[in-house]
């Protein structure tokens, strides 16, 4: 088995928040063993405790990965978000430290727009209230307020990976489709794009919310937005708990401006399965809770399992970073007869002058160099002879403004 600058079996592995098995069989296959698996979030401070001597960490949506969390992860090398949003993590603090985010972007894009779907056709028939009724022995036989999909206009914002799928399988049922992104974007079949988030609320029967949490999203749709929706439309939201206000929300359904709503994320969402989900929303007839469950079938989190375990092996076995959502991206090659180097440092001048300059005062010869940067940090890979792989080492260490190292023994060595 190849030699990596750790043993494998001394690459401690966390993943929280009950990961799919997918993700432990991929690792356990790739030779790594030392993993710790749990069920749930940890809160701050046993984060802190416990990341203390992590190599890789796999997280979904819960866990916050702050600036003082990295702080005390001395040894973390890389971040697994198996999700889509990598909102929950300090990006530039991660990056700060030399330390790559990797995510799931596609992955469970197919279950967030097919479980809107059904719950924009759920809602135009007032499903949740006759359902809720029946179960009380009621019987709320009625026409009343119930529509068909069929020529409804359904207003997406967010015009990305969910927003493009959920167009394409709303129209394919009989929706009109209009969207609104902060970037012009071609729409699927027919679906046009409106000229600001007015127009989409004013027009639409049905608006679906798929932007991420970002400051200009934060309460992107509050008391005003509301207002500016048709009169009897419905608001989904499974983007972000940080996109919709939800004071304003349960007033207009209660007084009967919207005729209903489903809401997967919200502000404060409870930590974990035992906690009390508490929110302005329940009870109100023709809403549709849901504990953020958009991406949470067991084929998106198998995909998302293998998906970014197999990027975190990647960059653990071979330092390839492409597809990470905060680091500099390098595509590299096998390194059978080569030692390989990992330098990440803060992309001032003349780093990468001064790492050339100390291999050859060493007596190294290069055979390959790999280097991109972004605005903060530059990544350099250098494969050097076998013989000169631990003294290169040291002599990379003394270079300035390094903020990480790591060696990847060549497997012929071992
Ligand atoms: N409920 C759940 O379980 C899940 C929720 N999500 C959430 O859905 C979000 C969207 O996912 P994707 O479609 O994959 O992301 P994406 O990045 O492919 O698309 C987001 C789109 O929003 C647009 N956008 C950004 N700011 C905007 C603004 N102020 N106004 C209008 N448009 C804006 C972007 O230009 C982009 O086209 C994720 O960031 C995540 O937070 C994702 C998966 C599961
Ligand atoms: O993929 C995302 O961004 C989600 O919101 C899904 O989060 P989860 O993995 O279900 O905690």
């Amino acid at each position: 088995m190849a030699k990596t600058s750790l043993d494998k079996s001394k690459i401690k592995i966390l993943l929280l928040e009950g990961v799919h098995q997918s993700a432990v069989d991929n690792l356990h296959n790739a030779g790594y063993s030392n993993i710790e698996y749990l069920p749930t979030s940890l809160d701050e401070d046993a984060l802190i405790e416990k990341i203390r001597d992590v190599h890789f960490i796999g997280i979904r949506s819960r866990t916050q990965l702050n600036a003082r969390v990295f702080d005390a992860a001395e040894k973390l090398v890389a971040v697994g978000c198996f999700c889509i949003g990598t909102n929950q993590v300090d990006l530039d603090a991660a990056l700060a430290r030399g330390i790559p985010v990797f995510n799931a972007p596609y992955s469970n894009t197919r279950s967030v727009a097919e479980l809107v779907l059904a719950e924009a056709i759920m809602l135009l028939r007032g499903i949740p209230e006759k359902n809720a009724r029946a179960h009380q022995g009621g019987w709320l036989k009625s026409a009343s307020n119930s529509h068909e999909a069929r020529g409804k206009t359904l207003g997406i914002v967010g015009y990305g990976s969910i927003g493009a799928q959920l167009s394409v399988l709303a129209e394919s049922l009989g929706f009109k489709v209009l969207y609104y992104d902060v970037i012009a974007k071609l729409g699927m079949g027919n679906a046009s794009q409106a000229s600001s988030l007015e127009e989409l609320l004013s027009r639409s029967e049905v608006v679906s919310l798929h932007v991420p949490d970002l400051p200009s999203t934060r309460w992107m749709i509050g008391e005003k937005e509301i207002a500016a929706m048709k009169p009897g439309s419905i608001l989904i939201n499974a983007s972000r708990g940080s996109v919709v206000e939800i004071e304003p929300l349960a007033a207009a359904i209660k007084e009967g401006r919207l005729n209903g709503a489903a809401i997967d994320v919200f502000p404060v969402e409870p930590k974990g399965n035992n906690e009390e989900f508490e929110s302005p929303l329940r009870g109100l007839e023709n809403v549709i809770l849901t504990p953020h469950i958009g991406g949470s079938t067991l084929e998106a989190q198998e995909n998302i399992g293998i998906e970014v375990s197999e990027k975190l092996i990647t960059y653990s076995d071979n330092g390839t970073t492409v597809t990470s959502v905060n680091f500099p991206e390098v595509a590299l090659p096998a390194h059978p007869d080569k030692h390989r180097l990992l330098h990440i440092h803060d992309n001032v001048p003349g780093v990468l002058s001064e790492i050339n300059r100390v291999l050859s005062e060493n007596g190294i010869n290069i055979s390959g160099q790999y280097l991109q940067t972004n605005e903060k940090v530059g990544y350099v890979v250098i494969d050097v002879d076998k013989a000169y792989g631990p003294q290169a080492l040291e002599a990379l260490k003394k270079v300035q403004h390094t903020l990480k190292i790591r060696a990847l023994y060549s497997s012929q060595n071992s």
